[in-house]
């Protein structure tokens, strides 16, 4: 073979890259993005969204409203990666992630990637690892490194759903997951999910519950009593044929950031309204009671003094994991890290813009000796990337949604795929999963 040609065959610069506006699962538009390098290989990436986005996180472009181009949404990140992007990476090199991010970054030239849109931003950085790892010949979550060893994370199914996530019909808690800690593989871990989840279906429509579901595939009764929530969950685990604490534990998010108001936590389908303390005195009565492992979001995202109240009370008893407090940004990570106010840090790519960034939270997290649960977004693709990285990073546990539901099960088989592959080398998390204290 003459040696231009093999030459071309292995060169993993960028060619071209295209983005493009499709679908999400709630039917909303967001960005897809093609990164193609000279040797040939494609590496594709879809961007989420959330509904209850933290105020502190990246700034997406999307539109106001969907399927209505008002200057500021999906079209205009599609524009951005078709045009100043494109330019930019152009023969750049894919295997760089920390110089590419770091361009994209740059070019951005905003705190928040306002400018460009963190959409724009992300589908391209997540596209590069793709093409990269595509290039290499590897399968991507081999391509993903931390200073964790890569491990078979612990599913968080999220088989019940309220919140703004329900339209604010059913519980005020946003998301009750169950992690079966107990099974042996992951794969086991999936089956044991998906039996508690046609379970509790079955429960609910035994008792007149509606039995419709959430944005991310979980029932979404209208229940009186938060705690009736987990009562018919912990009813579920048993009659399935699992025991609740050994097999299965709970983990919860509330999003309390959705139902904080003038100071005080809004508990509207209870008719009342509780601080800082009253809620913890209310998870601290629940985990008493209850097998519940992880508590994310517990208090407000700007909440400071409340989570440090929190994080001494209930610190050592769970995970307690900050999602909108933190949005996988380091200098929010490390305030709270001063300032002792949990354990564990939510990790979604899109709060934050870029895999550099992203495995930076994840760093900082592991150094601090704290916890990262990888997550979805409630708006969701078929992209299955965070399966990967999870695994890839050691995060031990990650939450999609329902086991339910093609956006949500598309990573979950991902990841069962990836078990597959690794063989003897798979190890699953576990009890191990969760970090306290
Ligand atoms: O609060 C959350 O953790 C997420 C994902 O479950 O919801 P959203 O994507 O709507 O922010
Ligand atoms: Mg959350």
């Amino acid at each position: 073979m003459p040696a231009f040609t093999l030459e071309i065959l292995m060169n993993p610069a960028i060619q071209d890259i295209h983005a493009r506006e499709i679908l999400d699962s709630r039917g909303n538009p967001t960005v897809e993005v093609d990164v193609r390098l000279v040797c040939g290989v494609v590496g594709r990436a879809a961007v989420p969204s959330g509904a209850s986005t933290g105020i502190h996180e990246a700034v997406e472009l999307r539109d106001a409203e969907p399927r209505r181009y008002d200057g500021k949404g999906v079209k205009n990140a599609v524009a951005h990666v078709n045009g100043e992007i494109a330019t930019a990476v152009a023969g750049k090199d894919a295997t760089d992630q920390k110089g590419i991010d770091a361009l994209l970054i740059a070019l951005d030239g905003t705190p928040n990637k306002s400018r460009m849109g963190a959409n724009a931003v992300l589908g391209v950085s997540l596209a590069v690892a793709r093409a990269a790892a595509a290039a290499a010949g590897l399968p991507l979550f081999s391509t993903l490194s931390a200073s964790h060893a890569p491990r078979m994370p612990v599913p968080m199914f999220n088989i019940l759903n309220g919140g703004v996530h329900a339209n604010w019909q059913a519980t005020d808690f946003q998301e009750f997951m169950i992690a079966p800690v107990g099974a042996p593989t992951f794969a086991e871990g999936v089956r044991y999910g998906a039996e508690i989840y046609h379970r509790l279906r079955t429960i609910l429509k035994e008792r007149g519950y509606n039995t419709a579901v959430g944005d991310e595939g979980g029932f979404a009764p209208i229940l009186k009593r938060n705690a009736e929530a987990v009562e018919l969950i912990l009813e579920a685990i048993e009659k399935a044929g699992y025991r609740p604490g050994d097999d299965i534990v709970l983990a919860l998010d509330p999003a309390s950031s959705g139902f904080y108001e003038d100071g005080l936590y809004h508990l509207r389908s209870e008719g009342r309204k509780v601080d800082a303390a009253g809620l913890v005195d209310l998870y601290e009565g629940w985990i008493e009671r209850y097998p519940i492992a992880v508590l994310e979001d517990g208090l407000a995202e700007d909440d400071w003094a409340g989570w440090r109240m929190m994080n001494k009370r209930l610190g050592k008893k769970v995970e307690l994991v900050g999602d909108d407090l933190f949005v996988t940004n380091v200098k929010r990570i490390e305030r709270g890290i001063q300032e002792d106010v949990a354990n564990a840090v939510l990790i979604k790519p899109n709060q934050i813009g870029t895999l550099t960034e992203t495995r930076a939270a994840v760093e900082l997290a592991y150094r601090a000796g704290w916890g990262a649960m990888v997550s979805h977004r409630s708006g969701e693709t078929v992209d299955s990337f965070i399966a990967d990285m999870t695994v890839g990073f050691g995060t031990g546990h990650l939450k999609t949604g329902a086991p339910a539901r093609g956006e949500r099960v598309e990573k979950y088989n991902q990841l069962m795929r990836i078990e597959e592959a690794m063989g003897r080398d798979a190890s699953y998390a576990g009890r191990d999963a969760f970090v306290r204290g």
